[in-house]
């Protein structure tokens, strides 16, 4: 079925982005996911290489999607001057595309983290940084990583980072252990964008105690300790490292910002990107539901004397698996617009709640699709188990969703004054009503 943009938001798509549009789903569907499997097949089973080689396939998608150019669709033309010139809007619609395919985000320089850490540079970073940085990244001829999360502290409150940070002359000197650092087993990982707990900073804010700072791979000191696997996938080239700091040095002038800024940039690096994963994995639920489809219509796997799809249960997984997914869609794309009439900051209530239900139901519709494959479902016959394991870390990355249900509850439960006072008000003049209309007081409802 080919892609098609959701009614409610068709007069917010330029013609530009919907020519683009079709070029990414040719592009996805005739290159990408043909190529997802020699992708895989050209990641070494050699230990000694697995990290040292990426599967030169990759090189090639890239070559012809910049050639399409499809390339940096991400940086939003409301907020970056660098990228192809499209809304947060128009873009969350491409993801959903790239979601389809493994290779396909990556092929068109749209791919986590460099996306988030792209952002990062063109809106924190200072020329040099830009021009050392950035711009190999835009160029796609580099990777990164962004290191915050510690193995020996509970991560999902950011205040709780204490990578340890001291200046000795113009100096960084950075020591502490970080992991889950996504990227960072990459051989083109060039570098590290890391949050640190400076000493100097005495700040009694607990908001502005943490900074960001530029670190080259392969700095004396730093060691890339291990890959950690997901659910048994070592997500190899990219993979997700423990890295270990001791003294560290790099010049003062790779700290972002300044000191102390740690909060604002996390803040604002993560909002468009939660989207985009969002979307990213709303592809990945069509496709879930595209292979359930197929398969329960498979004549040969007749059940009871039945295709499975004429079995009503399945029926119904089909169906809502569709609303779930049109539902996500909306959500996400209602968030994007947010963004890009305002901010990703007054957009932080439709990002949070994107990003709690989007991953959740996309997991369901793969668990259904799983269920509907039997045993087949979760091997490595079908991309399922693989897109599920992903989906479901979702739940986690970013910030687990108990902090953003939590920090949404806050602010909804913060709304109870205002409802209370209208409650009243409402009360007052019912009881003015009763009195007019001379009924007796006692509820009619
Ligand atoms: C595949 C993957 C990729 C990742 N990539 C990166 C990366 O590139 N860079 C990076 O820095 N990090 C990355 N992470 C790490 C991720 O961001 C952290 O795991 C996440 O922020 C949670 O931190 P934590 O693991 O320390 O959990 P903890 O802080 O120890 O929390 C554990 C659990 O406690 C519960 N909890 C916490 N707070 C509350 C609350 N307020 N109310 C109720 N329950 C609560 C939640 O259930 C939570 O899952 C990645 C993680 C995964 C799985």
């Amino acid at each position: 079925m080919p892609f098609e943009i959701p009614a409610i938001v068709q007069d917010r798509v330029s013609n530009r982005a919907r020519e683009t549009m079709k070029k990414i789903e040719h592009f996805v569907e005739t290159e990408c996911i043909p190529a997802d499997e020699i992708y895989e097949a050209q990641i070494s089973k050699e230990p000694s290489l697995r990290w040292k080689t990426y599967p030169p396939i990759m090189d090639d998608l890239k070559k012809k999607a910049r050639a399409q150019g499809l390339w940096n669709l991400f940086l939003s033309k409301t907020h970056y001057s660098q990228g192809a010139g499209f809304t947060n809007l128009e873009y969350g619609l491409m993801a959903e595309i790239l979601g389809r395919s493994h290779t396909a985000s990556e092929s068109m320089n749209c791919s986590a983290p460099d996306t988030g850490n792209m952002e990062v540079l063109a809106k924190y970073g200072d020329d040099a940084q830009k021009k050392q940085w950035l711009e190999p990244l835009l160029d796609g001829k580099i990777r990164s990583a962004f290191l915050m999360t510690e193995r020996f502290a509970a991560s999902s409150d950011a205040k709780n980072i204490n990578m340890h940070m001291r200046t000795e002359g113009n100096e960084l000197v950075l020591n502490g252990t970080k992991w889950w650092s996504s990227g960072a087993c990459d051989p083109r990982c060039a570098v590290y964008i890391v949050m640190c707990k400076s000493e100097l900073n005495t700040s009694s804010d607990p908001f502005k105690q943490q900074s960001v700072v530029l670190v080259p791979a392969g700095t004396p000191g730093v060691t890339v300790l291990r890959p950690l696997s997901v659910f048994g996938y070592d997500d190899a080239p990219h993979g997700h490292a423990e890295v270990r700091f001791e003294n560290v040095r790099v010049p003062r002038s790779n700290l972002v910002l300044g000191e102390g800024r740690g909060f604002e940039i996390i803040q604002g690096r993560l909002g468009p990107g939660r989207i985009h994963h969002c979307m990213r994995s709303i592809g990945a639920a069509e496709r879930g539901l595209d292979y359930m489809i197929a398969r329960v219509n498979d004549p040969n796997r007749r059940t009871f004397g039945k295709l499975i799809s004429e079995h009503g249960t399945i029926r119904s997984w089909i169906a809502e698996s569709r609303i779930a997914i049109d539902s996500c869609r909306l959500l996400v794309l209602n968030a994007a617009d947010k963004i890009d009439r305002h901010d990703a900051k007054a957009a932080l209530k439709e990002i949070a709640m994107a990003k709690i239900v989007v991953p959740r139901t996309v997991c369901d519709v793969l668990d259904k699709a799983i269920q509907a494959h039997g045993a087949g479902g979760v091997c490595q016959d079908f991309p399922l188990a693989r897109m599920y394991a992903g989906i479901r870390t979702l739940r986690i990355a970013d910030g687990p969703d108990e902090v953003h249900l939590a920090q949404m509850g806050r602010n909804e439960n913060g709304r109870a004054a205002e409802i209370i006072k209208k409650h009243e008000k409402q009360e007052a003049r019912r009881a003015e009503l009763f009195r007019q209309y001379k009924i007796d007081g006692k509820s009619h409802l």
